[in-house]
């Protein structure tokens, strides 16, 4: 089936939250006073993971509207259309599976038998790697990984090797994304060729960042070695076959992605490769299993305590009826440092979106602008902001019970931390509080009415307190399904088809349009006004 095509304005759970929007009282701590029970009826318990969302502005009857609002939107029926393989991509004609990468039933689906035939090439190719058996050109080992790719290609990748850093085996692994120079020019300096897996990673082989950066590895490779050799260290991973094998890449040494997953949802596929040979097959399927375990949440659990959903709809209140323009992701552990930029391509490339799925503009609003830090250093950059500012952003704070290392002192602190965010942000600092501290320091009367105004905290702050058992590579797994099931959810109640991506590809074309101008004489009424005097400074 197709996704339904309603316009969510139209929607009566619409209207009704744009009335509580004004109506409604919205202070949260008034919200807990009036409700002893708020957080049992506020929160979700699921498995390792505690889903708090308490604290948010929102009260029965608003959690009502929204939970109808899904309803309302046939969410149920999207939810099985996706899982079921529908062609929901309808712009590509394409189904959207990456949740098929990660199913260990015994499902008879032709495309998680595909998935199992690649995750099973990748098994050999890991364990040949680990063992030892699989030599470079020179007869060594591999120490070294690059994974050339970018977007979905790199980040999903990336965010995961740093995220299971602590169950990393021996080798050492890299990515090269950006066509700038430096970041290839300096890691070659220091890579031996003799002992280096080169994982060349685009699902369409196209990319001009991508192949770039492939052929001045190559050219350097060939520097070392000849044309042969290549087969020995040299691997990719994309849909292209004919592409790849023209670059020069043995057949076997060809992982294949499929078209039915997208590039920013594929980390789950031989896309994540890098990953694999990074902490080990064990790992990555452990990994695999956390994300099923958050589908079969996500595809089972009813609306009221399904964290996805929850999580979507929260995001759509603040959104569409608060006026909020970004909301905030801060990860309790360092471990976490690129689920921001991973989680900004994943949200942000899927429903950037201004067309609903019948074609017509927009005149709501549509994906949020994500962005955010671990804490406690985000504390010391950008919260005087949520705190103190003019601007609403709920945030959600993702923090560990036990820490991967044994230093509870540290920990504690950390995860005092974070407790104690929430808690001001909620709470602020009333006019009061803010006096009675102001007399112990001895200040006249004068310097208090002077001071005052500045050192009040309204609070309301809205924060989703996660906290989960442990790092594990499973409960990074659940915590990145969780976080595509909310994009999926978000872009069904907005109508809006978020597994396609026209808006990136007008920037590749033009790109390469105008590499052709950098150099070509005649650039004359080529360009805007702007860009020919800029490409003519540039030139000069
Ligand atoms: O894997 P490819 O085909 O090189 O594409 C890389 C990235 O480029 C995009 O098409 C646009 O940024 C992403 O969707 C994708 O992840």
């Amino acid at each position: 089936m197709n996704l339904p095509k309603h316009n969510p304005q139209n929607l009566k759970a619409w209207s009704e939250l744009q009335n509580l929007a004004k109506t409604e009282n919205l202070n949260i701590q008034d919200l807990f006073k009036n409700d002893s029970n708020r957080f049992e009826k506020y929160s979700v318990n699921f498995n390792d993971f505690l889903f708090d969302y308490s604290k948010h502005r929102i009260s029965d009857k608003i959690k009502f509207s929204l939970l109808e609002l899904a309803n309302q939107a046939e969410l149920k029926d999207a939810i099985k259309a996706q899982f079921e393989g529908d062609l929901i991509n309808e712009t590509e004609n394409r189904a959207v599976l990456h949740t098929a990468l990660r199913d260990f039933s015994e499902s008879n689906s032709n495309k998680v038998h595909q998935a199992k035939d690649a995750l099973g090439k990748m098994q050999n190719f890991v364990t040949k790697v680990h063992s030892g058996e699989w030599k470079t050109y020179a007869d060594q080992q591999i120490t070294d990984v690059v994974n050339i790719g970018i977007g979905g290609s790199d980040l999903g990748p990336q965010m995961v090797v740093d995220a299971l850093d602590y169950y990393k085996k021996d080798i050492k692994c890299h990515f090269i994304s950006n066509v700038d120079g430096d970041p290839i020019h300096s890691l070659l300096k220091n890579l031996n060729p003799e002992t280096t897996l080169f994982v060349i990673v685009s699902k369409s082989f196209t990319t001009q960042e991508t192949l770039t950066n492939a052929n001045t590895i190559r050219e350097w490779f060939l520097t070392h070695t000849s044309e042969e050799n290549i087969k020995h260290n040299f691997v990719a991973v994309s849909t292209n076959l004919d592409a790849v094998e023209k670059f020069g890449i043995a057949s076997d040494n060809i992982f294949p992605m499929f078209d039915w997953v997208g590039g920013r949802f594929s980390l789950w596929s031989t896309a994540g490769l890098s990953i694999a040979l990074t902490v080990g097959m064990t790992y990555f399927k452990e990994l695999l299993r956390g994300a099923e375990a958050m589908d079969l949440h996500f595809k089972e659990t009813d609306f009221d305590k399904n964290i996805p959903v929850l999580s979507a709809l929260i995001s759509i209140w603040y959104n569409n009826f608060l006026g909020s323009e970004s909301e905030a992701i801060i990860p309790y552990t360092n471990y976490l440092q690129k689920l921001t930029p991973y989680l900004q391509q994943a949200s942000m490339e899927s429903n950037g979106k201004s067309v609903d799925r019948n074609g017509d503009k927009i005149n709501y609003q549509t994906g949020n602008i994500v962005w955010g830090e671990p804490g406690t250093n985000a504390q010391h950059a950008f919260f005087q902001l949520i705190h103190q500012g003019t601007k609403l952003i709920p945030a959600d704070f993702i923090g560990f019970k036990k820490s991967l290392h044994q230093d509870q002192t540290h920990h504690d602190i950390l995860m005092a931390n974070y407790f104690a965010q929430t808690e001001a942000l909620l709470k602020g600092k009333d006019k009061a509080e803010v006096e009675g501290g102001l007399k112990n320091q001895s200040l006249s009367e004068n310097e208090i009415e002077k001071l005052l105004p500045f050192k009040v905290f309204e609070g309301n702050k809205p924060t989703t307190s996660l906290l989960i058992d442990q790092l594990t590579p499973k409960s990074v797994g659940k915590l990145i399904a969780m976080y595509e099931h909310k994009i999926f959810v978000q872009g069904v109640i907005w109508n809006i088809f978020s597994f396609d991506q026209w808006g990136v590809q007008l920037g590749k074309e033009l790109a390469n349009k105008v590499l052709e101008d950098i150099t070509s004489e005649d650039i004359k009424n080529k360009h805007d006004q702007s860009t020919e005097a800029l490409l003519r400074a540039y030139r000069n």
